[in-house]
């Protein structure tokens, strides 16, 4: 048999990843139909929406979305019937850190995987090739594959292929348009080469070949992981580094950029910040500190463990500083938080380090008015009630407030703590929200974004990451 020509996808889950995604395949593959399910009826609509007010802000995504929605890209509630049609299935679904049960805190829940995998066997009536792209711990398509065989019905086969997504929020569209590299995992059988070349021939339609990388599938999980680790422990170490400048005087822009010239390290990924956030760093990491210690590789757990600590402590040490700068107390002062998206041009908030700041400030009894660009204001709030652990509404409102513009948030604050790297925030009118605060009129720049002079020539008290007071 010769690797099946996919003319019909179906995604499982219309999220962050699904979403842009399959809605990239569509625009460069016009003969595909692609169909993105997801259960979640709000999120479909919004999908679907006159107005193509989309339930996820992407820059590039709605262009795309204008290009292709009801020509050969398709969001729908019926998950069956996109089964049912399919020739090759992407899961996408979330993949969140266990809550409770064996491995609460690090493994990851895999119920949604097992749901839709389980929803795959029952209604399909054809042979398919089920994609995982979903993050997902090493070994998971053993498990997707033993329940599809368990339950398929006569005549129908299911190919697995391992199939981790690498694009980062902000920037999905150029990612996907543009990716560093496509990774497809199969079994080293006849049958996974040949699935693994009709997904392929898919991203052959825009994506150089020497750019797809074929692998083992165990081999393909673990890279997910491995890359997401790798990329959080240089910002855990930049972190870690950024520290100790602030004790000696020395500079983190100076020093990231002299390490960063050395090609065997490379200048990316090496900006000093408040900590990193996003739904799947830590997520991922903890799944490999769990996915090391039920390998009883107890040091190796250890190792990985250390790179979320360094987070904590970043955010924690960010917040310490800006309450020992304003004279060792926050109690019922003004603080504006600008940004509490977990990285600009996204309005996704999970794990921002924003989340921490503010409940930081909030044990210290200050005042915080938020503004975020993007970031819807009942997002805020359900964010904030989930990080105090059922407090309820009306009390956290007694302290915190969520402002319209930047210069709103600003008025009468005693300090402005920079959350988020929205480039907005160089170009606001500094000498403006300087007049309208009380003085000493303090900064704290945790995203290495502001110039740190002019703001001082202005008359601001400025803090920056990384940097020291001595000069
Ligand atoms: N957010 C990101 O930037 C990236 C995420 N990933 C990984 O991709 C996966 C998905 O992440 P996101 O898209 O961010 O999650 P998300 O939470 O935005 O989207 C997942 C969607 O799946 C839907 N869903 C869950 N179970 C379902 C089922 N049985 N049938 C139909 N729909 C179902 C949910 O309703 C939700 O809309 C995760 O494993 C994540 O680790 C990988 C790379 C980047
Ligand atoms: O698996 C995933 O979900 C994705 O996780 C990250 O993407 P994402 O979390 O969307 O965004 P990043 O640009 O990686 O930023 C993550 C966090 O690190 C912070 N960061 C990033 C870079 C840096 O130098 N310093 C720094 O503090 C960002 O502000 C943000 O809070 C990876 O970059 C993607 O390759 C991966 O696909």
């Amino acid at each position: 048999m010769a690797p099946v020509k996919v003319t019909k996808i179906c995604c499982i889950g219309a999220g962050y990843v699904g979403g842009p995604t399959c809605a990239v395949i569509a625009l460069k593959c016009p003969e595909i139909q692609v169909t993105i399910v997801d259960l979640n009826k709000a999120r479909v609509d919004a999908w679907n929406s006159d107005d193509f007010d989309l339930p996820i802000y992407e820059p590039g995504l709605e262009e795309v979305v204008r290009q292709c929605r009801g020509r050969n890209l398709f969001f729908s509630t019926d998950v069956d019937k996109g089964i049912l049609e399919a020739d090759l299935i992407f899961v996408s679904v979330n993949t969140p850190t266990k809550k409770s049960g064996v491995g609460a805190g690090f493994a990851a829940d895999l119920n949604y995987v097992e749901l839709a995998t389980r929803r795959i066997a029952a209604v399909a009536t054809s042979s398919k090739i089920v994609v995982e792209k979903s993050t997902v711990p090493c070994r998971t398509a053993e498990s997707m594959r033993t329940i599809l065989e368990a339950n398929s019905k006569p005549g129908c086969r299911f190919d697995i292929l391992s199939n981790p997504e690498f694009l980062a929020e902000g920037t999905a569209i150029t990612d996907l348009f543009s990716p560093d590299r496509v990774l497809i995992g199969s079994l080293q059988t006849k049958e996974g080469k040949d699935a693994c070349r009709s997904l392929t021939d898919v991203y052959a339609h825009w994506v150089p070949i020497e750019r797809i990388v074929t692998v083992g599938l165990w081999s393909s999980e673990l890279s997910k992981l491995a890359a997401n680790a790798m990329l959080a422990q240089r910002i855990s170490s930049i972190n870690a580094l950024s520290a100790i400048c602030e004790a000696t005087g020395a500079n983190i822009d100076e020093v990231a950029n002299a390490v960063g010239k050395d090609s065997r390290v490379g200048p990316k990924f090496l900006r000093a910040s408040v900590g990193f956030g996003g739904s799947c760093f830590q997520k991922d990491i903890l799944n490999l500190v769990y996915l090391s210690e039920s390998l009883h590789l107890p040091e190796v757990a250890a190792y990985w463990r250390q790179v979320v600590e360094m987070n904590e402590y970043q955010k924690g040490r960010f917040s310490k500083r800006v309450v020992d700068t304003l004279f060792n107390t926050i109690t019922g002062k003004k603080i504006a938080i600008l940004g509490f998206a977990f990285k600009a041009d996204t309005g996704d908030t999970r794990e921002s380090a924003a989340i921490t700041l503010i409940k930081n400030f909030q044990a210290e009894r200050a005042l915080v008015t938020i503004y975020d660009p993007q970031v819807l204001h009942s997002q805020i709030w359900s964010d904030l009630m989930e990080a105090s652990s059922g407090v309820p509404l009306e009390t956290i409102k007694r302290q915190v407030s969520i402002a319209s513009s930047a210069l709103e948030a600003c008025r009468d604050a005693e300090a402005v703590v920079i959350a988020t790297e929205w480039k907005e925030f160089r170009t606001i009118n500094w000498e403006g929200v300087y007049s309208h605060m009380t003085k000493p009129a303090f900064i704290f720049d945790g995203r290495l974004l502001l110039d740190a002079e002019k703001l001082r020539d202005i008359g601001f008290k400025v803090t920056v990451i990384g940097r020291g007071e001595r000069l």
